[in-house]
């Protein structure tokens, strides 16, 4: 693994939607600086740098606030480069670490004290090594009570997934809606198990988010994606958080458009009440919560 990949829009267009006062972009990652902060040896993909300066122009030009940066597979369990990226931001960004299992209780203090709010269990085979359930649930127990726990899976493992998640001692959220296939609609199987799952406890959230990746065949304007996640939306308007998904890795092959990613949220949330839940209102709730 040699080469080094860009998979985001080098000039994205400005949406014609405008996200309301205070918006957050709540799934977002930084890549780097590798010079400073270098990719895991065990990093399935190589990216060029796409370090805080970058997103903080997106977010600007994209009409956002704030930002939770997540921390991306290819950084590993060393959180630098995401603590880097909130420290700089200015109180304008918080963060979901990925972490060890072994992680001592100061180190959660410390993650705590550069603004991370959450970790990630990641249970794609093509992005990570080995997702021991049991040493999460362990590490799981040991967090903040007001931390949350990101998890990202794809719909085939959805079943498999239902006793883990079950015993999650914290609140929920599942990345990408654990990866449908939208082109089955918005009753289709898959967005029926995911709905199933969401109703097995109240504080399973969502991110409706990666049309890019999830209607990849039909492209923009995702117009499958927007009609299987629109209802989704509606029913569960309290329990979901929205993101660009920006620098998008491993999209190099059909690199979106931000502005276009932008213009989904009308779509999926058409009323100004939903939008302020998604973009405003559910992100403060996990991220900023002494602001409410
Ligand atoms: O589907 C992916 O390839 C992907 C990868 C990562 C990551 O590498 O952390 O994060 C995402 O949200 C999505």
């Amino acid at each position: 693994m040699t080469d080094r990949i860009t998979s985001w829009h080098s000039a994205p267009s400005k949406p014609a939607y405008t996200p309301p006062p205070g918006a957050i972009d709540a799934h977002c990652h930084v890549f780097g600086p590798m010079a400073q902060f270098p990719f895991s040896p065990k990093a399935k993909y190589l990216p060029e740098d796409a370090g805080p300066d970058k997103l903080f122009a997106l977010r600007d030009h994209l009409g956002f606030a704030r930002n939770v940066i997540v921390q991306a597979s290819c950084h590993g369990t060393n959180n630098a480069a995401t603590l880097n990226g909130i420290a700089v931001s200015g109180g304008k960004a918080r963060g979901v670490a990925v972490v060890d299992p072994a992680i001592t209780d100061a180190e959660i203090a410390a993650l705590h004290e550069g603004g991370i709010r959450g970790i990630r269990f990641n249970f794609l085979k093509r992005l990570v090594d080995d997702a021991p359930k049991d040493k999460f649930l362990e590490v799981a127990h040991r967090l903040p009570a007001d931390w949350h726990i990101v998890i990202y899976f794809e719909a085939d493992i959805l079943e498999e997934m239902r006793p883990f998640i079950a015993a999650l001692p914290r609140l929920v959220v599942i990345d990408h809606m654990g990866r449908p296939d939208v082109t089955q609609g918005p009753n289709g199987p898959d967005m029926q198990a995911f709905r199933s799952l969401l109703d097995s406890r109240p504080d399973i959230w969502f991110k409706p988010t990666c049309p890019d990746r999830l209607d990849l065949a039909a492209g923009d304007p995702w117009d499958n994606f927007a009609a299987a996640v629109a209802p989704l939306v509606a029913d569960y308007p309290d329990r979901c958080i929205w993101g660009t998904d920006w620098p998008h890795p491993n999209m190099e092959k059909a690199i979106p458009d931000d502005g276009h990613i932008v213009d989904m949220i009308p779509r999926i949330a058409p009323t100004a009440e939903l939008q302020q839940k998604l973009l405003v209102t559910n992100p403060m709730r996990l991220y900023w919560p002494e602001e409410l």
